[in-house]
C-alpha cells in the first residue's frame, strides 16, 4: 500500500445555518498536501477558503468528509499545526520575547529552555534587537513578523496561514513573502496559506488550488514549476498569472502590476 500524502482532505462539504436555512459553503473538497510543500488556496471573498482552513486546522467540524494529518483524522486543534491570522493577536502588556514564548508556556521545557527557544525564533525573523520592545513599538510588518515567531516556536509541522499579510502594505509584504520562503527552507514546515493574491500565490506556493464559489469548491490545481525566490516580473510569472487569470476569466492584454481577487 503507497504511504498515504501528509494532509488529506477527504471529500469534506460543509453547510452553515443562515437566516433558518442551511447554506452549502464547501462541497466535495479534495485535496492532498505533501510534507514540506507550500500550498496557496486561492479564490474569491466567501469562496470558503478561510472555512476550508478552518476544518483543516480541526477549528471547525465538516459535515461530510475527513481531515487526515499523518494519518490520523484531524477532530480537534493540535500543536502539530498552527493557525496564523491576518490580524498579529500579540498581548499588548507583553514583550516581543514573551509574546513568542505565550505558545511554549505549557510545554515541557524548563523556563531558561523556554526563552532561549523563544529567543532562537525571534533572531530567526530578525528581531532579535527588538526582543524586549512591546507590540506599540513596533511596525506592522514586525508585529507579524513576532506572531510568525510565535507560531514557529512551537515548531508545527503545519502552519496554516490566512491571509497573513493582507493587512500589510506591497513592501513589507514582499519583505515578509521572503522571509517566509527562507523560514520554510529552513525550518521545512508544511505551509497551506489562504490569499486573494494571485500574486502572492504564485510567488510563494508549489501548487495553488484554485477555488470556485456558491458552493466553494476546488475549481483547479496549478503546479508551480519554478525555482524560489521567483521573479515576479519575469516570463514564466506572468505564464501562471495569465493560467489563474484565464481561471477567474480576468484577463485582458495588459495586465496590472498587481492582482487582488
Ligand atoms: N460560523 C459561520 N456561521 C455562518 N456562516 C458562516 C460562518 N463562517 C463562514 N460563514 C459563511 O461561509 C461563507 C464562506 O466564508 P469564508 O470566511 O470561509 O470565506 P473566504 O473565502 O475565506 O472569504 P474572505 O476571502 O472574504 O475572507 C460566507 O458566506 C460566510 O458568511
Amino acid at each position: 500500500m503507497s504511504k498515504p500524502m501528509f494532509i488529506e482532505v477527504k471529500d469534506v462539504s460543509k453547510s452553515f445555518r443562515n437566516n433558518g436555512k442551511d447554506e452549502l459553503i464547501l462541497k466535495d473538497i479534495n485535496l492532498s498536501v505533501n510534507q514540506r510543500e507550500t500550498i496557496a488556496i486561492l479564490g474569491q471573498s466567501g469562496c470558503g477558503k478561510s472555512t476550508l482552513l478552518n476544518i483543516i486546522g480541526g477549528f471547525e467540524p465538516a459535515n461530510v468528509g475527513q481531515v487526515l494529518l499523518d494519518g490520523k483524522e484531524v477532530t480537534k486543534p493540535s500543536k502539530k499545526s498552527v493557525m496564523l491570522f491576518q490580524h498579529y493577536g500579540l498581548l499588548p502588556w507583553r514583550s516581543v520575547l514573551k509574546n513568542v514564548e505565550l505558545g511554549l508556556e505549557d510545554s515541557n521545557l524548563s523556563k531558561e529552555e523556554r526563552k532561549k527557544q523563544a529567543y532562537h525564533y525571534v533572531e530567526l525573523v530578525g528581531l532579535g534587537d527588538k526582543a524586549n520592545h512591546f507590540p506599540r513599538q513596533l511596525s506592522g510588518g514586525m508585529q507579524q513578523r513576532v506572531s510568525i515567531a510565535r507560531a514557529l516556536a512551537i515548531e508545527p509541522d503545519v502552519l496554516l496561514m490566512d491571509e497573513p499579510f493582507g493587512a500589510l502594505d506591497t513592501f513589507n509584504r514582499y519583505y515578509l513573502q521572503d522571509e517566509l520562503i527562507r523560514i520554510q527552507q529552513e525550518m521545512k514546515t508544511t505551509i497551506i496559506i489562504v490569499t486573494h493574491d494571485i500574486d502572492e500565490a504564485i510567488y510563494l506556493a508549489d501548487r495553488v488550488v484554485v477555488m470556485g464559489k456558491e458552493p466553494g469548491r476546488i475549481q483547479r490545481e496549478i503546479v508551480i514549476d519554478s525555482y524560489k525566490p521567483r521573479d515576479r516580473s519575469g516570463d514564466e510569472f506572468q505564464y501562471y498569472r495569465k493560467q489563474i487569470l484565464q481561471e477567474f476569466h480576468l484577463n485582458s492584454s495588459k495586465p496590472p502590476l498587481e492582482y487582488h481577487i
